[in-house]
């Protein structure tokens, strides 16, 4: 019997070869790895952290021997292109409520109400005649780091923007239809510190879909606008906007600063401000959105053995300390704004490549992975007592949620998971 029963390791004693094609920290990380040799151009390789337009170009005429590795699925974007993780949301609510009742069905309401357009304009239109003064936030589906977004109080703002530039297919001539855009309710009443916006960013590191393996990486960060919060400004891009990529063009930009908390300090700060209990609920509910999420597209992704993927979530927390789920990430940036950062994004890829285990070290039993807590496994983990131990580090762990409540720590636990079992249940 294989140790690991992904047995990813080449045969012989070779080296693990590896190809990247991007040239950030990951191939820093890979080059300085023990044992692994960088290969180029058409080389054959064991291991290849790749990027969107490689899966989609040539994954389905690629042969992909026993041990090889991609860091995509391929087809990924079911989650993460904007548009179609609301049409999977959205479908997994209505089988919650066919299925389960109203109740549980409210438990997938963690996105803010989206359209897509132009498609289903007529249907924003509506509701957005249903909440009169309310924000709208409107972002092209296939564009990142800010770009083309724009927020809007009044519909006539969204038909001039529809007779401009950038929305009539003529004004450019390789596109035959209008650039598809999302539209969503903006969160109006963001949790503030120091007066300023920020959204977190998690990492899931997803090894399988069928079964859903899921791993959650304990350190991201939380990061925050430059600007201090108002509604009266909201055609600002840096007071509403969080993304690094935004924030660092502002003209009072630390780059070392680089406008971020660790999750740890963010963590304290809340359970400083509002207690143990209410910011482990706020953790643990922002597992549910990591697990529903993944459930949402679980049916749809084709899944194959060798393919994992590293999601970025981005979440948004509101004064209420509820989480809103505002995008997933395929490729999450790589790059390093600071020194902590470069650190922070060593540790989580070394992490990655510990979980992929290409040099076949794992028993496949393992919980818990450097950086990394198996979160699901075809069924929420529990991890053993002897894990959980310091609640502010322990963050991803959702155990620490019930330190001190020791006894009612798993019953909690089976309350925070019932939709995702619920769905398990419904999908088989
Ligand atoms: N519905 C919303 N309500 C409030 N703020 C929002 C909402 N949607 C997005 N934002 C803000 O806008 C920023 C950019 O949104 P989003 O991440 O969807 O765009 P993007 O261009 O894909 O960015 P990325 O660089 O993360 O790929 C978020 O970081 C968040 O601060």
């Amino acid at each position: 019997m294989p140790r690991n029963p992904l047995r990813n390791k080449p045969p012989g004693d070779r080296a693990i070869r590896f190809k990247c094609s991007l040239q950030n920290t990951i191939l820093d990380v890979l080059r300085l790895r023990p044992g692994w040799q960088e290969v180029t151009g058409d080389a054959e390789w064991d291991f290849y952290w790749c990027d969107v337009w490689w899966m989609k170009e040539t994954f389905d005429h690629a042969y992909l021997e026993e041990h090889m590795r991609l860091n995509h699925f391929r087809n990924h974007y079911e989650l993460t292109r904007k548009n179609l993780m609301v049409k999977n949301l959205k479908r997994l609510r209505r089988q919650l409520e066919k299925e389960s009742g109203k109740l549980e069905a409210q438990k997938c309401d963690f996105f803010p109400s989206t359209y897509e357009l132009p498609s289903e304009y007529h249907i924003f239109v509506d509701e957005y005649r249903r909440n009169p003064g309310s924000i709208w936030i409107m972002k092209p589906i296939a564009k990142s780091q800010g770009k083309g977004i724009f927020l809007f109080k009044r519909l006539k703002d969204i038909t001039d923007w529809k007779k401009g530039t950038e929305y009539q297919p003529a004004s450019d001539p390789n596109k035959e239809t209008p650039e598809t855009y999302v539209v969503s309710r903006y969160i109006e009443n963001p949790y503030l510190i120091g007066g300023r916006k920020f959204d977190i960013r998690i990492y899931c590191l997803i090894t399988s879909y069928s079964p859903l393996k899921v791993w959650l990486y304990r350190n991201g960060f939380a990061r925050f606008s430059n600007t201090r919060f108002s509604l009266e400004s909201i055609d600002d891009n840096y007071v509403h906007l969080t993304n690094v990529a935004i924030q660092k063009t502002a003209p009072d930009y630390d780059a070392e600063r680089g406008c971020k908390w660790s999750i740890q300090q963010l963590r304290k700060y809340l359970t400083a401000r509002h207690g143990q209990e209410k910011t482990d609920q706020l953790f643990n509910k922002m597992n549910e959105v990591f697990i529903l999420s993944l459930q949402s597209v679980q049916k749809t992704m084709i899944n194959d053995k060798h393919c994992f993927e590293l999601y970025g979530y981005d979440i948004l927390i509101d004064d209420n300390l509820k989480p809103w789920l505002i995008e997933v990430n395929a490729s999450p940036s790589l790059t390093a704004s600071s020194k902590e950062d470069y650190t922070l994004k060593c540790g989580l890829l070394n992490d990655t490549l510990n979980v992929i285990d290409m040099e076949n070290r794992l028993t496949g039993k393992e919980k818990r992975i450097g950086g990394f807590d198996l979160l699901f496994d075809d069924g929420p983990v529990y991890l053993d007592d002897a894990l959980i131990s310091d609640p502010i580090n322990n963050y991803g762990t959702t155990m620490n949620a019930f330190l001190g409540c020791a006894n009612n720590r798993r019953e909690n636990l089976r309350h925070v998971y019932r939709t995702a079992q619920l769905v398990k249940k419904s999908s088989n």
